[in-house]
């Protein structure tokens, strides 16, 4: 009998005529952006305090701050070369590279940071760099996530929404903004086969035979 993943993958191949398209979000769930982010605003402003990361209950950065420390926060987010600095998240690169090699379409899925005038093209060097050359070909850097087609996003942002009702399903990839929300979740990338099996199961229907569209297995 073959594992969930396996299973969910043959599913949906059977119905679809493709294997599934992944969306993979980038910072907080491929690269380490808060903890970068919060190592840098204590070197650059060392005598404005900020919570260690991990500690904000709100995913926006800004709630609730004063005036100096918004000025910090964004001179320390619009610094040239900041995207391309972070860290990997752990398994994340190899979870990518599994998936590739699983037959499983994956894009990079991410949002820019406006005003940072090197954020774009910093997020494709480090795809580029920890991921490879066919990723990198494979990356959409959207402010609008909603219109990008795909089967299943995996993000941490709380809500992912945008103009359009969106195609795929959101796995969540938990991080403490939002660990009290409710739907399917991986808690880190140890868990990605088992999250990636239930979206696609619960996606599927019925398998249809992929040039008709006809129900398979019915007589
Ligand atoms: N946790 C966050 N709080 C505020 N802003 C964040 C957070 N994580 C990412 N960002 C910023 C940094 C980038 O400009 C975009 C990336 O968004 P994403 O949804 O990860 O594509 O938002
Ligand atoms: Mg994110």
């Amino acid at each position: 009998m073959s594992d969930p993943l396996t299973h969910a993958l043959a599913l949906h191949t059977a119905k679809e005529g493709r294997p599934p398209t992944v969306l993979v979000d980038m910072d907080e769930v491929l690269c380490h952006w808060e903890k970068h982010f919060v190592a840098s605003r204590r070197r650059r402003f060392p005598h404005i305090p900020i919570a260690d990361a991990g500690n904000r209950d709100s995913f926006d950065l800004f709630t609730g701050l004063s005036e100096e420390e918004r000025r910090a926060n964004t001179t320390v987010l619009d610094e040239p070369g900041f995207f391309a600095a972070l860290e990997p998240v752990p398994g994340g690169v190899e979870a990518v590279g599994e998936m590739v090699r699983a037959g499983i379409d994956v894009a990079v899925c991410t949002s820019p940071w406006l005003s940072n005038p090197t954020c774009a093209s910093d997020k494709l060097l480090w795809v580029q760099e920890h991921l490879g050359p066919e990723l990198a070909n494979n990356t959409v850097i959207t402010r609008d996530k909603s219109r990008v087609l795909g089967d299943v996003l995996i993000d941490d942002k709380p809500e992912v929404t945008g103009a359009v009702q969106p195609q795929w399903s959101l796995l969540r990839f938990t991080r403490h903004y939002n660990r009290l929300l409710e739907g399917p979740r991986i808690d880190d990338w140890s868990q990605w086969r088992e999250g990636l099996a239930r979206v696609l199961l619960e996606r599927g229907g019925p398998p249809r035979h992929p040039a008709s569209g006809q129900l398979t297995g019915h007589g």
